[in-house]
């Protein structure tokens, strides 16, 4: 009978594929390669872990694993060798091996999906990196390239126009002052040649790759807040673009390649470090900014209200604290250099130079009917204070008609450029929604001892992680950063506005990640408008809100390590690499508690998919693996008494039997604490019972009466039936086998076709698409119209094999696919889904989302070109309250058809 889910039930043990090995895993790095899926998926990187075998000693406890059939990566560096940075841009990438199943076949041939439109891309999919070193640790830096073998990559891709030139030298692109200064070294010590690139040139290129590739890329910076901007890449240009390095240059962008430098400044970084550094006897640039995050520059500036007793000059709409002359004050005092705080007079030359700036690219993008200014430079780097300012002079000059933005990807515009100019990479042509942004831990690098040679594999990563505790310092994601001088294991500065210590150069430029190229992922082609939609439904950087969802996560966290521990045998090998994710995961929390922009735009969404791709980091491949298979089993047993019951019913009472059972079986949800707790009362079947029995109907939201007119009274005209619905289906067990199946089963009893939409990769307790097939088969023993669906469709893999050929010949119309969503999560972002349900979508008139995650969470509020049902059932007071002003357990039917949406 039904298996029971008390959560004291021993867990069997899963096999564990291979030990505590990743053989192009992890390094020391500012944002290090982490092959961040182990699964099959044509959306998401994977490991070819055909062949896999151990290797060496086998009593080591954490051998190494050769993976024959993985290719290596395939990289290609570029730099940017500036006076006190190197930044690194390099590229990798892995061939795909990972053989297509039969299912992904069937499917590409029934959507006509080709492989063909792959071809313009030759990059294929890969990862971008970004590193930096400091310029005086140039052998850091070489030695880095060298064990990474990174200025080798462009040999065995000569498509790239990198690598060898005619007479055998080695190229790589660089450009900034050291790509002349250093080239000698470059040859002498790593054989290659620097190939210079034109700095401008490359500032431009980067900024433009970055404006338009990459979504909310720009951001605001008013009084510490950060807001990001998303720009349309088919109204980017032109634009204004101020470098500020020593001097200052603005350069008016028209397009690619298309730009001129119309003005600039000599009063720019260096001056503000020259000047700092006479006045203050700092010895550095951040000591100098440190420095003006405690000063007051009344004492130096001379202000309005110092001139007019106090008082505003309203007349001219100018405040009492407003600047009338920078350094005013001190010409008017008998008061040597001395009499004056360091902290007064950084912050005064601080706002001096900022504001300068400021006015003048104001005044410039005003001379050319500019409508966007973005700020970028050494001077900038990420501080808060610097952007604060700029944006201060900005919006005071401009008087609220022009913004100043900065650029998250600031520090690599020009390595970003210098990359782009190798021909042929096709990064060019990418889009936004190719693009996921991950954030791996790392270990430190720039500003920091480097111990030993790169993290070669996991277990490198989890010793180094292990010293961290061992020295009683906190980790740090995503990845830990030293202040300049110390060991190297240190943590983050705290990112502050004014009044808290600055974040250090290095420390900013955390905040990128590194970017995944996936071609293969495509917008949602049923969206109704891509541009306006926003999959979350709660803002994080509503900071109560984080802190409410960091405490859900942590609190939870115990209990998903012992079942991620647990789903691979529960070794001891498991056990450390559960420690570990915590410890990385738990760090990810506090980074983003300590600065909720650290990741750019990050919703919960994205926050339930970072712990997913974590726990894949440290090569958990499916936590909740038992308990689905186990869950699945039990609802199996019952489902012909169920089909039975339904099948006794007339339409009517069906269709509400049917909803009713989705929106009852969605309890069994094992990311939800109060669920958890409720396992323990029960078996799965008894619990399942009893949440059917408490469905009240009016439901919370309840648009059954619409949904069921739409169902049933479809012969005449105005509605006729629908063709094909999409099902996107939450979790395993009850949820798909006595909820979504026998709905599915319903809609193709009524002649529409049901595309079943499961994930890429496992999220929790989710039914992934790998895993459908097989439910799909169980259950069609117990049901002649699944049966009979699925064989059509290619999923009884038994009758699959000739069938599949036969039937694809004699028609056109599918009864039942599978197709996988292209997340590994447990919500889903509609801007990035797999090329097979954009195909699959193309002839869908009805969309159900089910579950919290991918219909409250994420699309709520989301409206499509066709009629959409979200089911629900929500698991959480907090939520209840919060969109429903409900309450836990609360069901959710909502339906939106398309007349109502548009
Ligand atoms: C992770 C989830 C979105 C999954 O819900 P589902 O989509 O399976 O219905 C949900 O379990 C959740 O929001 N959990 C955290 C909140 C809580 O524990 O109450
Ligand atoms: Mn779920």
């Amino acid at each position: 009978m039904a298996g029971s889910l008390r959560c004291d039930e021993s867990e069997s043990k899963v096999s564990s594929l291979e030990e505590d090995s990743r053989v192009n895993g992890e390094e020391k790095e500012m944002a290090p390669t982490v092959p961040t899926s182990m699964h099959r998926s044509g959306s998401r990187p994977q490991l070819d872990l055909s062949g896999a075998a151990i290797g060496s000693n086998s009593e080591d406890r954490n051998p190494t694993i050769l993976l024959p059939n993985q290719s290596d990566d395939i990289s290609h560096l570029a730099l940017d060798i500036g006076g006190s940075l190197i930044k690194l841009v390099y590229f990798s990438r892995r061939e795909e091996h990972s053989p297509e199943d039969k299912r992904k076949r069937s499917i590409k041939k029934k959507l006509g999906i080709s492989n063909g439109n792959r071809r313009s891309y030759p990059i294929l999919g890969g990862r971008l990196h970004f590193v930096k070193f400091e310029t005086r640790k140039l052998y850091e830096c070489l030695d880095f390239i060298s064990s990474k073998q990174l200025h080798r990559g462009g040999v065995d891709s000569p498509s790239w126009g990198s690598g060898r030139q005619s007479n055998g030298n080695i190229i790589i692109k660089a450009t900034g002052g050291g790509a002349y200064k250093y080239a000698d070294v470059f040859k002498e010590r790593l054989g290659v040649s620097l190939d210079k690139e034109d700095e401008m040139d490359c500032l431009v290129a980067g900024a433009n790759f970055l404006l338009k590739a990459i979504r909310h890329e720009a951001f605001t910076h008013r009084e510490g807040h950060k807001e990001f901007v998303q720009i349309d890449q088919n109204d980017l240009f032109p634009y204004l673009l101020v470098n500020v390095g020593s001097g200052v240059s603005m350069i008016k962008v028209d397009g690619d390649g298309k730009f001129q430098r119309v003005s600039g400044t000599n009063v720019g970084g260096g001056t503000y470090w020259g000047l700092g550094r006479l006045l203050t006897k700092c010895t550095s640039f951040d000591q100098l900014l440190e420095l003006s995050q405690k000063g007051d520059n009344s004492n130096i500036d001379m202000l309005v209200g110092d001139i007019y007793g106090g008082m505003d000059y309203s007349k001219i709409g100018l405040s009492a604290s407003t600047i009338a002359s920078s350094f005013g004050k001190t010409v008017s005092e008998s008061k040597e250099l001395s009499d004056y705080r360091p902290e007064d007079i950084s912050l005064s030359l601080l706002r001096m130079i900022s504001y300068n700036i400021g006015q003048i690219s104001y005044l410039n993008a005003l001379r050319y009917g500019l409508k966007r200014i973005f700020f970028g430079g050494f001077f900038i780097r990420g501080h808060a204070y610097t952007m604060d300012t700029i944006s201060f002079a900005v919006h005071f000059w401009s008087k609220g008609q022009a913004q100043a933005m900065f650029l998250r990807h600031e520090g690599f515009l020009g390595a970003l450029g210098a990359f782009m100019s190798y021909e042929r990479h096709g990064l060019d042509v990418l889009m936004a929604h190719q693009l996921v942004e991950r954030f791996p831990m790392g270990a430190p690098y720039v500003g920091g001892k480097i111990h030993g040679p790169p993290l070669g594999d996991l277990n490198e990563k989890i010793s180094w992680m292990e010293k961290f505790i061992q020295i009683g310092t906190e980790i740090t994601a995503p990845v830990p950063m030293a202040p300049p001088g110390t060991t190297g294991m240190g943590g983050f500065d705290r990112p502050s506005s004014r009044g808290i210590t600055l974040r250090s150069d290095a420390s900013a430029a955390l905040n990128v990640g590194v970017l995944h190229f996936v071609p293969s992922l495509e917008v949602f082609p049923l969206l109704a408008d891509p541009n306006k939609y926003e999959p979350n439904t709660i803002d994080l950087l509503d900071h109560s809100e984080f802190e409410y969802w960091f405490t859900v996560l942590s609190e939870h966290l115990p209990d998903l390590v012992d079942k991620a521990v647990a789903s691979e045998g529960g070794t001891d090998d498991a056990k450390r690499r559960g420690e570990a994710f915590a410890r990385a995961f738990s760090a990810h929390l506090a980074r983003l508690m300590e600065e909720p922009a650290a990741y750019g735009k990050f919703g919960l969404a994205n926050l339930l998919e970072l712990r997913e791709e974590c726990l894949r980091e440290f090569q958990f491949r499916d936590a909740y693996i038992t308990i689905k298979q186990r869950e699945n089993e039990a609802s199996l047993a019952v489902l012909p008494d169920l089909l039975l019951e339904l099948d006794g019913m007339d339409e009517e009472g069906r269709l509400l039997t049917l909803i009713e059972g989705v929106l009852a079986a969605n309890i069994f949800d094992w990311g939800s604490r109060a669920c958890v707790d409720l396992y323990h009362k029960g078996t799965i079947i008894e619990i399942y019972r009893m949440s059917r029995k408490k469905m009240q109907r009016p439901w919370r939201v309840d648009d059954f009466d619409l949904f069921k007119r739409r169902i049933l009274d479809c012969r005449n005209k105005k509605f006729p039936p629908y063709k094909r619905a999409l099902l996107f289906v939450d979790n395993s067990g009850a949820d798909i086998v006595l909820g979504m199946l026998p709905l599915a089963r319903e809609l193709l009893r009524r002649g529409i076709e049901v595309v079943l939409v499961g994930n890429s990769l496992p999220a929790l307790n989710d039914v992934t698409s790998n895993e459908l097939p097989e439910i799909v088969a169980e259950a069609a023993k117990h049901c002649d119209i699944l049966r009979k669906a699925a064989e059509a469709g290619g999923l009884l893999f038994d009758a699959m094999v000739d069938a599949e050929d036969e039937f694809s010949m004699k028609s056109t119309s599918v009864p039942l696919m599978v197709v996988e969503n292209g997340c590994g999560g447990p919500c889903i972002d509609f801007r990035q889904v797999s090329s097979e349900l954009a195909a699959a979508a193309k002839d869908a008139d009805l969309i159900i989302l089910e579950g919290m995650g991918r219909a409250l969470h994420t699309n709520l509020n989301a409206h499509f070109k066709c009629d959409a049902l979200k089911l629900a059932m929500v698991k959480n007071q907090r939520l209840a309250e919060k969109l429903f002003s409900g309450n836990i357990y609360d069901c959710i039917c909502r339906f939106e058809p398309i007349e109502n949406q548009l």
